[in-house]
């Protein structure tokens, strides 16, 4: 491919004996192709076996792995059913640095499309609030689709300016991520377009939008807290160089080590003004040295006392009619009883994470676990709310195979005949969730949504 020349000079000054290696990756045609298996919904052991591709593993991610690339497991049903997530490989390394517990609170503050808060949920099992952020509307709905399909159910969804979302939350989180925004100079073999955007100034603009965004990341943690930093880019300027000034700015901010495993490879303080020995701590994955497209990561923990975040708690809003249809139709449809804290919005319920703060105010795109819609005297369940359960949960389930003609007919929005006559039952394919269907008078009617439906 046709690289910027100025940016093809600046590495060649920055890598020297090791420019050839690096720009040689850039001859090569093939990317690399990863998928990331999704344990909220694979049992762990068996967790390579259930995917029917072929598969090997990535050394920095145990549940990350790369694919042929003449498979598509994208077009599979098994991605429709969030049994993975196809992700860049070595984006998957941002995540495992982070690694939130079950029940902390974490934000991921640049979130969409929800690759890394995907890897996130599933490392806090569902556990603990998990905030997605991102500024831009549109990046939003995908970064919720992505978190339904994987079946998140401690998240909540918000389309904030950091700035807005520091005045909300001074000292709240135990863990951030900020993958930020960046030049994407490790995307140029994915986009080819990404390079035709390439400039120097570009790369700074890059790092003054990058300085301000982590101001906010810095407010919104508690002390002791955890923030992980990560660009798809190689300018030091976005990447040593923003942490040298994130370091210099907030005193008590200390670099903790990211294991070097798996040719991950350290930061470079020689690309730094003061040099400091600390930034080898972050962590440079190189195309040529890793099998990924590269990553810049490094991790930091706060030491100063914080103010403690005295905001309120969520509290239910849901009016006990809706209350009622929906235990109605849990009683009917369901052999597990949902409990917390249940919202609404019109006629729509949700159960939040716990905890959940008030998000009065802001704009909230999703929260926690859409349960459905109450419509007049009975309740829809939500697709999401299909995604998020068991099989072993639903009392009726109707199983096809990941290879019959009929889970494409389903897929497409087509009705099934059955013959039977159970009402609300959960469709599955091999035994995953995969939609909801209602099986009147012998035909089940397809409830699969009309977005997301194959063409
Ligand atoms: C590298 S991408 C995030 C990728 C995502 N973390 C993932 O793993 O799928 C950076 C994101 O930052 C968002 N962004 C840009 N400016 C922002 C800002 N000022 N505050 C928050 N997010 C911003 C972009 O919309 C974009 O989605």
């Amino acid at each position: 491919m046709k690289l910027p020349e100025a940016f093809a000079a600046k590495m060649r000054t920055l890598l020297q004996q090791e420019a050839d290696a690096f720009l040689a990756i850039y001859e090569r045609e093939e990317k690399t192709n990863g998928l990331r298996v999704n344990p909220l919904k694979i049992d762990p052991d068996a967790r390579a076996k259930a995917v029917p591709f072929s598969l090997s593993p990535v050394p920095f991610c145990p549940t990350g792995f790369y694919y042929d690339p003449n498979e598509q497991p994208g077009k599979h049903p098994y991605h429709a059913a969030g049994l993975y997530y196809i992700q860049e490989p070595s984006a998957m390394a941002v995540a495992e640095t982070l690694r939130p517990a079950p029940g902390e609170r974490v934000l991921d503050l640049c979130a969409a499309p929800g690759g890394k808060t995907t890897q996130l949920g599933a490392m806090m099992e569902n556990k603990g609030l998990l905030v997605a952020n991102d500024i831009h509307s549109k990046r939003v709905k995908a970064l919720a689709e992505n978190i339904e399909r994987l079946g998140l159910t401690n998240t909540v969804v918000v389309n904030e300016a950091p700035e807005t979302l520091a005045e909300r939350f001074p000292g709240f989180f135990d863990k951030i991520l900020v993958d930020a925004p960046c030049s994407g100079e490790g995307m140029f073999r994915k986009e080819e377009e990404a390079a035709s955007f390439w400039s120097q100034a570009h790369v700074e603009e890059c790092a003054a939008r990058q300085r301000r965004i982590l101001q906010s990341a810095y407010a919104m943690l508690k002390e002791g807290g955890i923030l992980v930093y990560s660009t798809c880019t190689f300018s030091p300027e976005e990447n040593e160089q923003t942490i040298e000034w994130l370091l210099e700015t907030y005193e008590d901010l200390r670099l903790l080590p990211i294991a070097k495993i798996g040719g991950i490879e350290p930061g470079r303080p020689e690309w730094t003004k003061t040099k400091r020995s600390d930034l080898a701590h972050t962590a440079r994955l190189w195309p040529h040295r890793v099998k990924g497209e590269g990553h810049f990561i490094a991790k930091l923990q706060k030491q100063r006392p914080t103010p403690s975040w005295r905001g309120r708690w969520a509290k239910s809003n849901a009016p006990k009619t809706v209350l009622r249809l929906y235990r109605q139709f849990e009683q009917e449809a369901l052999r597990t009883e949902r409990s917390g804290v249940f919202v609404s919005f019109g006629t729509h319920v949700s159960v939040l994470p716990d905890p959940c703060p008030d998000l009065s105010g802001l704009k909230v795109v999703r929260v926690g676990l859409h349960l459905g819609e109450a419509k007049k005297e009975r309740f829809e369940p939500n697709h999401a709310l299909a995604l998020a359960l068991r099989a072993e949960e639903a009392r009726h389930v109707l199983d096809l195979a990941s290879t019959s003609e009929e889970i494409v007919r389903y897929w497409r929005g087509e009705t099934l005949s059955t013959g039977g006559d159970r009402g609300w039952l959960l469709v599955t394919v091999d035994g995953f969730p995969f939609a909801w269907g209602k099986e009147v008078k012998g035909t089940v009617k397809n409830f699969y949504p009309k977005g997301l439906r194959l063409g």
